[in-house]
């Protein structure tokens, strides 16, 4: 079942047309991940993705209950910054009581960050966080509203590898329960060991199949 689908979608700015005429869907479970040259424009289809972006054409298929969860790539935040990880998780919860939260709402918010092995640290100022616990806290955040295709932009490239691992490792427990998963990442190792699906955006077009396909393009690109 689609829980997100593009038809010939077109994008630009102004005058300048970042891709055209894309198409692709992702179903339920999969891991899709999108890899492309610098500037090819993946954060910009993510833009429009999120709605930040009007298309110029074409379509985006976001069925009604596809909730959208969104992982940014990790930005430097100021040692000052004054929320506790916990309260930072907690900004995306629905509040419905607002500033206090209701027992469910408290109840998922300390499954989630239990999940993400925040527990521990829960009452540290996000700011005084390192890179992999920011990285984490961003994770929880994003899965604390139950999503059906959690987006991630970037998410792991200022970790190392153990972290990186650690964090997909993370997301893999939850696509196994269902969750779909769009990654966009320069990591062709990280693509081919968590991916199901890819999509390949060049200057000139794309491609997409399945993950399997992708080793010949990763074997012409390192030939080049
Ligand atoms: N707000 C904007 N106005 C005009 N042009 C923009 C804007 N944002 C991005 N661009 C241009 O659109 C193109 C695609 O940018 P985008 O950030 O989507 O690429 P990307 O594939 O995510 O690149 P990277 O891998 O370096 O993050 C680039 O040429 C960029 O300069």
């Amino acid at each position: 079942m689609a829980v997100l689908s593009v038809d010939d979608l077109t994008v630009a700015y102004g005058d300048h047309t970042v891709f055209s005429n894309l198409s692709f869907t992702i179903n339920s479970g999969d891991f899709l991940v999108v890899v492309g040259e610098n500037g090819v424009g993946k954060t910009t289809l993510v833009k429009a993705l999120l709605g930040l972006i009007k298309p110029k054409e074409g379509t985006i298929n976001i069925p009604k209950d596809t909730r959208l969860g969104y992982v940014p790539q990790f930005r430097n935040l100021d040692e000052e910054y004054p929320l506790s990880i916990r309260d930072f998780v907690a900004l995306n919860s629905r509040q419905s009581r607002w500033p206090w939260l209701t027992k469910k709402e408290r109840h998922r918010l300390d499954r989630i960050i239990r999940i993400t092995d925040l527990t521990k640290i829960a009452g540290r100022p996000l700011g005084l966080a390192s890179g992999g616990e920011k990285q984490r806290a961003y994770l929880a955040q994003a899965l604390l509203t139950n999503p059906r295709l959690l987006i991630l932009d970037e998410s792991t490239a200022s970790l190392d590898n153990e972290m990186k691992y650690s964090l997909l490792d993370l997301v893999a427990r939850f696509q196994e329960d269902g969750l779909s998963v769009m990654f966009i990442t320069h990591d062709w190792d990280l693509a081919q060991r968590y991916g199901t699906r890819y999509l390949h955006m060049q200057a000139d077009g794309y491609t997409a199949g399945s993950i399997n396909e992708l080793a010949a393009i990763v074997k012409g690109e390192e030939e080049c």
